[in-house]
């Protein structure tokens, strides 16, 4: 297979007020990369996918995917997205089937497609039953699953993930990473933003670390280790992101919560 690019950033800028959250970073991804984008809180992160996914019209720089320049005018491009965010706004009063059709129409999906797909892959997930209860009454990790079917159901060439194994048991996560995995040997393009280092360092063949606006590594896991001395993800995260005072840290937090009145 040949891969093209899927998507592509020159000179990304965001700023909030005095504050730059972004940097002038540029960026190419390839068709079947599973990217694990890390950084610190408030690196950045959700901010870029907002702006690719055309939640954040604000910002300097210029963003193609698919080699389209990204136009919110035409927002075409969007039926070959798939996004699993960090908070869901999920409708809780609808029911997963209801929620799953009319995620499928928003993507121009005909009814029986989607429901055909819809219970075949809520029974695939173990969610055959609730498929007409109301997602209020679900556990976390129903409704997580529910929300990765719903990134799926339109088939979407780019994916962009916010710590989709929030609330998943063991069995599950093996199922998803193992999803996404086939997934982007299909040639489909993986963003997947993360906290768990130990996952991200596994499921990902490319790893983009963001810092202070910037991106400060860049690499398989095996090319970041060249590059820095530490062994593991979270060693060399800690390492680029500068942080070796978790013991100093902890102690101060331990003393305030041990000290003082009842
Ligand atoms: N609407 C907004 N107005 C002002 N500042 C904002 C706004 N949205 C985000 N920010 C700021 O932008 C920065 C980046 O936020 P972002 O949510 O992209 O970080 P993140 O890397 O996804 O963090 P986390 O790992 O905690 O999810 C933060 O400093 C945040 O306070």
């Amino acid at each position: 297979m040949e891969y093209k690019k899927a998507l592509s950033i020159y000179n990304l800028t965001k700023t909030y007020g005095e504050k730059t959250i972004l940097n002038a970073i540029n960026l190419d991804v390839y068709q079947g990369q599973i990217i694990g984008y890390i950084g610190p809180n408030g690196a950045g992160k959700s901010t870029t996918v907002k702006i690719m996914l055309g939640l954040i019209e604000e910002y300097q720089g210029k963003i193609e995917i698919f080699g389209e320049k990204l136009d919110l005018g035409d927002p075409s491009y969007k039926q070959r997205i798939g996004y699993v965010p960090e908070n869901a706004e999920i409708y809780d009063n609808l029911t997963a089937y209801e929620y799953l059709s009319f995620i499928g129409s928003l993507y121009g999906m005909s009814e029986d497609a989607v429901q055909l797909k819809a219970q075949q892959l809520m029974e695939l997930f173990n969610l055959r039953h609730g498929m007409h209860n109301r997602i209020s009454s679900f556990s976390k990790g129903m409704k997580q699953k529910v929300l990765i079917i719903a990134s799926l159901i339109h088939n979407p060439d780019l994916l962009f993930l916010d710590e989709p194994l929030s609330g998943l048991d063991a069995n599950s996560m093996i199922i998803v990473k193992e999803i996404l995995d086939q997934l982007a040997k299909q040639g489909k393009t993986i963003f997947y933003s993360s906290h768990i280092m130990d996952v991200v360092e596994k499921i990902s063949n490319r790893i983009i670390l963001l810092n202070n606006g910037e991106i400060v590594a860049d690499g398989s896991i095996e090319e970041l280790r060249q590059q820095n001395s530490e062994g593991s993800l979270e060693q060399i995260f800690n390492q680029l992101t500068g942080f070796d005072q978790h013991e100093q840290i902890a102690e101060s937090f331990v003393s305030i919560v041990l000290n003082g009145d009842r």
